[in-house]
């Protein structure tokens, strides 16, 4: 599908959406009602990567097959690994394939667990014979992907004698680590996190508990960008939110200030306000630990004609596709002028937008959401728009709801 997108006839409407619940929540939670069938859970995601997660749990032997969904993947590793009985095949799509694992799985190995690679060494397809692990101590280094940490850590307290990890080298993503740790925290699973190690205490049964998914903050992000690039004084409302969340994207209220939105905390509503305030002329940003939520800003930062040095993005290269290679291309194609290394971006302040360029989206949810916003300083085309379900499904339906004008192309 690919979708033309330009600004609303007049301002953009003032609507509250509900966004649905955070993916990386939603596959925690499924995971671990999978370990304790006590555990209820609401606000559960839409996604596409929360539906192969719910349906991967369910299987039991043969092919699990989880298409883009890193956390899938990742977090079912382990699952699967600790289950006495169950044989499978983890499998995903081409480019999961060329996504690392073998820091999971040799932690795994480490720790006695049966698993070995279909085709190419350290990467997906596995095939996993799962077995009763009592080995509790294990090293990995920390630098490439939070996932494999977390995927140790929500299984852990299915194990006899928990989980004690040492992470080597410089920690990545880690509001995703204490993301999880606090869900533990919600089940009444024991845990710490002191310098670089990480405990988990077993738990046999688990006290009957509703985990509420809060609304997905990297979703939010698609409309902080369009707050940004609007008039002052447009508004949306976004539901269902809360100020202390466990979600490392929050982080986005206190840096789309610098671009003149100003969140209000109302309930469970967040209202993003654009208001009058001077543009910095550059801004830089550290965004190891909200890797998702580059793509928004380099296009914000580009929407706005600022200056940006975007840092800390050195696991943009293994997500859904090479982030930098393909940003540093889009934004070339509407004129941009950026440069990109292995971790970090820079964009020059442009004055003009190069308009009906057809952005592609390298089966990359965020590639065709980031671009999303910039309908409101020129027309564009989204390649191959449909991927956005991969986090976000009704993504086109809402910003329709706006006044944005979609239509098919
Ligand atoms: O644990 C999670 O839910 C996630 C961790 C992050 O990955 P990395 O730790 O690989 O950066 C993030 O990019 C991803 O979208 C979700
Ligand atoms: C990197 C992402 O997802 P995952 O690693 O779970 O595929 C993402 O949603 O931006």
């Amino acid at each position: 599908m690919k979708l033309h997108i330009s600004k609303p006839v007049s301002n953009l409407i003032k609507e509250s959406i509900k966004i649905t619940g955070s993916k990386s929540e939603s596959n925690r939670s499924l995971l671990l009602k999978a370990l304790y069938s006590s555990i209820n859970i609401s606000n559960i995601s839409n996604s596409d990567d929360a539906i192969v997660m719910e349906k991967g749990l369910q299987i039991t032997t043969g092919e699990v097959d989880i298409h883009h969904a890193g956390t899938a993947m990742r977090f079912l590793t382990s699952y699967f690994a600790t289950q006495e009985g169950k044989e499978i095949t983890l499998t995903g799509s081409q480019r999961m394939t060329e996504r690392p694992i073998k820091v999971l799985v040799e932690a795994l190995q480490s720790l006695g667990a049966d698993i070995s690679y279909v085709k190419n060494e350290g990467y997906p397809p596995i095939h996993i014979k799962g077995k009763k692990i009592t080995k509790n101590k294990v090293s990995l280094p920390a630098d490439i992907s939070s996932q494999y940490i977390s995927s140790l850590l929500l299984t852990a307290p299915s194990l006899e004698n928990g989980i004690e990890l040492e992470l080597v080298g410089k920690i990545t993503s880690v509001p995703y680590i204490k993301m999880t740790l606090a869900l533990l925290s919600q089940i009444g699973v024991e845990s710490s996190f002191v310098g670089n190690t990480i405990t988990v205490s077993s738990k046999k049964e688990v006290a009957t508990t509703n985990l509420v998914v809060e609304s997905d903050w990297s979703s939010a992000s698609y409309y902080y960008g369009l707050i940004a690039l609007s008039d002052v004084g447009s508004q949306i409302t976004l539901s269902a939110y809360k100020e202390n969340s466990l979600q490392g994207d929050s982080v986005l209220a206190k840096i789309y200030t610098d671009f003149g939105v100003q969140t209000t905390f109302k309930e469970n509503q967040i209202v993003l306000e654009k208001i009058q305030k001077e543009q910095l002329p550059k801004v830089i940003i550290d965004l190891a630990n909200a890797p998702d939520i580059a793509q928004t800003i380099a296009v914000t930062c580009f929407g706005l004609g600022v200056a940006c040095h975007l840092t800390g993005l050195h696991t943009l290269k293994i997500k859904e596709t090479d982030r930098l290679e393909a940003l540093h291309t889009e934004l070339s194609k509407l004129g941009a002028n950026i440069t990109v290394t292995n971790e970090a971006l820079s964009l020059e302040p442009s004055e003009n937008i190069i308009p009906d360029v057809a952005i592609d989206t390298y089966n990359d949810h965020r590639m065709a959401m980031a671009f999303g916003p910039l309908a409101l300083k020129t027309s564009l085309f989204i390649n191959d728009a449909g991927v956005v379900s991969k986090s976000y499904p009704d993504y086109w339906e809402d910003f329709k709801r706006l006044g944005i004008v979609i239509k098919e192309a």
